[in-house]
């Protein structure tokens, strides 16, 4: 697209690279000041979200050796009552969003009932 072609229209209608540069476009900040912060705060999130992966993945195989252990005992893989307990926690602990995340969780660990 030329220039002439992109100067002509509004700014909002323009490409992203046919606009005056935004101090930060990839954070969303309109300062330098808020775009560091939140350039720093995002590596935090990056990290967490790293951690919290790993549990998850931690969680899955020690989840994988109960059912195994049960299943190879002649048991079933799922055990409802223990489930009702794990939806119970997370929901006391982060609220209603706790239970879905909980349920997730258990989807991950166990598979779809
Ligand atoms: C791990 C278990 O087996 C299954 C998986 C669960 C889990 O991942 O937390 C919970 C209950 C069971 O459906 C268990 O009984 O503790």
């Amino acid at each position: 697209m030329s220039a002439k072609t992109a100067t002509a229209r509004p700014a909002a209608t323009q490409p992203a690279t046919a606009r005056p540069a935004a101090v930060s476009p990839d954070t969303g900040a309109r300062t330098a000041e808020a775009a560091g912060v939140i350039t720093d705060a995002r590596e935090r999130i990056d990290d967490l979200d790293g951690r919290i992966i790993g549990l998850v993945q931690e969680r899955m195989a020690v989840s994988a050796v109960i059912q195994r252990e049960r299943i190879g005992s002649g048991g079933r893989r799922v055990n409802l009552s223990r489930e009702m307990e794990i939806l119970g926690h997370y929901r006391d602990q982060l609220g209603k969003p706790g239970t879905a995340l909980a349920m997730t969780l258990l989807e991950l660990c166990r598979g779809r009932v």
